[in-house]
């Protein structure tokens, strides 16, 4: 049993009967009519011959520019990414970071990109396309609803249902997976098993028209991207409700492990409400010593993700490598891991959202040459939109995460008065536990003129603690890749990191940062040697403030491309190995199209 860090600890659904039959709802009747966004024609498709509306167009790059003409595909893969969040429309961490910013950058070679996720709110920019599709989700029939936008090159479908809808109100921040941090809607199962079930419907049922370069459905000839635990049920419907029928016959799944600490284990008479075959039961079972949700045996929906799918991914090259070795930071998955292989491909990030040269949440723009002078004036600014004393000699000090034993916010509230005597000040922004929330909250009264913690979701606020901060603190107890760290080095702001997963593969010790060192993954303990090293680690670097090394880092974080545009290339190359008919290398391009100022999800 791994000792630490599984981190879900119940809420799992109980069927109260047992579903007799399984497969899809009979699909007959023909005709899809949706046409992209004009043709809202009440067009309820329970057809999935997708094949006769089907227009192409291809794509063939040239040294000035694409130049596609009618015809068969001739470059560039179709690519369906199914995730719970995709920001900036629904995010509660790094996920929906990752939805919103490595599918336009996929785009941005050519390749055409779908996202699909649930529609949670009223997205202004995402119409409704009218085409409807019935799953069978436990022992009912449910109807789904497609809405639709297109953004950066992508097309984004948001699956639309009241048990995504009539749950979440606000876009962001909370509320996706639960009533609060640490409480799981009890129908979680049922509602990723319909999100599975209408993304495998999306490419074939969907007409769109997105663009000049390509129309009508994606077909069959896909590659579908499935992430994290909540998406694990579809290479399993891939095969059992479609593959068995001829339908999809080429079409593979690739399955990305963002977190490995959320695994979807529930009670093993769960299998039931998932409606696959009884075969698929081993696929699932799962024992462990923990006895939440169930003691004992269980099923394990990530376990089935990896065995089903044709390719696992993670987020670094070095957390793919933790992940295999041992129980501990593979949380009990490492073996089946091993069998299976693993690449990690580090992620990037959005640099039209994290720019210190265009970042609309900031007062003062700045590069290389200004960093010195407006990190000054950007830190006043922050000191005073949060309470602190204004004083640009102060270093300042940043966390945002969130607040689950993984950041190691509760190692860093433990270690603050081991440093907070020095000429320091402390600011740290999060969501999640309420006894971590708890703490954080309670700083600003013990450390009235040094330290404020907000619990709270704040996009703007994040941004100004990134370009406002001199350092950015991550003391994780493990950490895939991390992006706080990736959006923190263009503001030269300078990460001090706990030595794991993909913060040993994008910060350097000395050059562009402060490593801490390893810390203990048991999430139910704190390390005082944890604490130290955070502690030292701390002093460390307020020592090189101010200081010509310091500033020679801050010039060295700078100037890195953490842009998506290297692991998009790498994605590709992995995808295309899963050598998909119809699939080629795409173009070396930048992203299609710039964020429109309306790609904002508001209610
Ligand atoms: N209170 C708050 N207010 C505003 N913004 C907030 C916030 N709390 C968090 N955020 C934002 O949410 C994102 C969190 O990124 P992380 O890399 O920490 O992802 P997370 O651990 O959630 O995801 C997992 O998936 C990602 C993506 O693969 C991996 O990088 C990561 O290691 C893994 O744990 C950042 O954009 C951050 O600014
Ligand atoms: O983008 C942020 C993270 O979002 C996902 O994590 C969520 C996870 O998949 C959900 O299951 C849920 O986790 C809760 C867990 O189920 C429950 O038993 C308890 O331990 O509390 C957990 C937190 O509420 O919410 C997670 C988000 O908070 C995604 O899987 C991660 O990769 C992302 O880091």
């Amino acid at each position: 049993m791994s000792k630490h860090s599984w981190h879900e600890q119940g809420g799992a659904w109980r069927t109260k009967g047992r579903v007799k039959s399984w497969g899809q709802v009979s699909l007959n009747g023909e005709g899809l009519k949706y046409d992209g966004l004009r043709s809202l024609n009440d067009v309820h498709v329970r057809s999935t011959h997708a094949s006769k509306t089907r227009s192409y167009l291809s794509a063939k790059s040239s040294k000035i520019g694409r130049e596609r003409v009618l015809g068969k595909i001739e470059c560039g893969m179709k690519l369906i990414f199914v995730g719970t969040e995709v920001a900036p429309w629904s995010k509660t961490g790094g996920l929906g970071d990752v939805l919103g910013g490595l599918p336009p950058a996929l785009a941005g070679h050519g390749h055409r990109v779908m996202t699909v996720s649930p529609r949670y709110d009223q997205y202004k920019d995402a119409w409704d396309t009218a085409v409807t599709v019935e799953v069978k989700v436990g022992d009912k029939i449910e109807t789904v609803r497609f809405f639709h936008c297109y953004k950066r090159g992508v097309d984004r479908v948001f699956v639309d249902h009241p048990c995504f809808l009539e749950k979440v109100w606000g876009k962001t921040g909370s509320k996706l997976y639960g009533p609060r941090a640490g409480v799981d809607y009890e129908d979680n199962q049922l509602r990723f098993s319909l999100l599975c079930q209408a993304a495998l419907e999306a490419p074939r049922v969907l007409n769109l028209n997105s663009s000049k370069y390509f129309s009508g459905p994606y077909g069959e000839d896909v590659i579908f991207i499935a992430n994290d635990w909540h998406t694990a049920l579809l290479p399993c419907y891939l095969k059992t409700m479609y593959q068995t029928r001829g339908i999809y016959r080429h079409a593979k799944v690739a399955f990305c492990i963002h977190n490995i600490a959320y695994q979807g284990r529930h009670a093993f008479e769960d299998f039931s409400l998932l409606n696959l075959p009884n075969e698929y039961r081993s696929t699932f079972e799962f024992t462990d010593g923990h006895l939440k949700p169930v003691k004992g045996r269980k099923i394990n929906w990530m376990k089935a993700a990896i065995l089903e799918s044709d390719l696992v991914l993670t987020v670094s090259p070095y957390y793919a490598q933790e992940l295999v070795s041992g129980q501990d930071k593979g949380v009990e998955m490492d073996n089946i891991i091993r069998k299976t292989g693993i690449t990690g491909i580090v992620n990037g990030m959005d640099i039209r959202e994290w720019s210190p040269q265009t970042d609309k949440f900031i007062d003062l723009h700045f590069d290389t040459k200004t960093v010195m002078e407006a990190k000054l004036l950007l830190k006043e600014a922050l000191q005073a939109e949060v309470g602190l004393p204004v004083d640009r000699d102060i270093p300042l000090v940043g966390f945002i995460g969130r607040l689950e034993e993984q950041k190691g916010s509760d190692i860093l509230v433990e270690a603050i008065p081991k440093f907070i005597d020095q000429n320091v000040q402390i600011i740290i922004l999060g969501t999640g536990k309420k006894t971590l929330e708890k703490e954080i909250a309670k700083l600003e009264e013990i450390y009235p003129d040094k330290a404020r913690g907000i619990a709270k979701f704040n996009g703007p606020l994040a941004h100004k603690i990134i370009a406002g901060a001199d350092f950015i603190v991550i003391p994780s107890r493990f950490e895939p890749c991390g992006l706080v760290q990736l959006h923190s080095m263009p503001y030269g702001t300078v990460p001090i990191v706990a030595s794991t997963g993909g913060l040993v593969d994008t910060v350097q010790e000395g050059y562009t940062g402060f490593h801490m060192g390893a810390f203990d993954v048991d999430c139910e303990a704190i390390d005082p040697a944890d604490v130290e090293k955070l502690a030292s680690t701390v002093k460390r670097a307020l020592e090189a403030y101010g200081t010509p090394a310091m500033k020679r880092m801050i010039q060295n974080c700078m100037v890195q491309d953490f842009s998506w545009k290297g692991p998009a290339k790498q994605w590709e190359k992995v995808l295309l190995n899963l050598d998909v008919a119809g699939s080629d290398a795409g173009i070396d391009g930048d992203e299609i199209a710039p964020l429109a100022k309306e790609n904002v999800a508001t209610p």
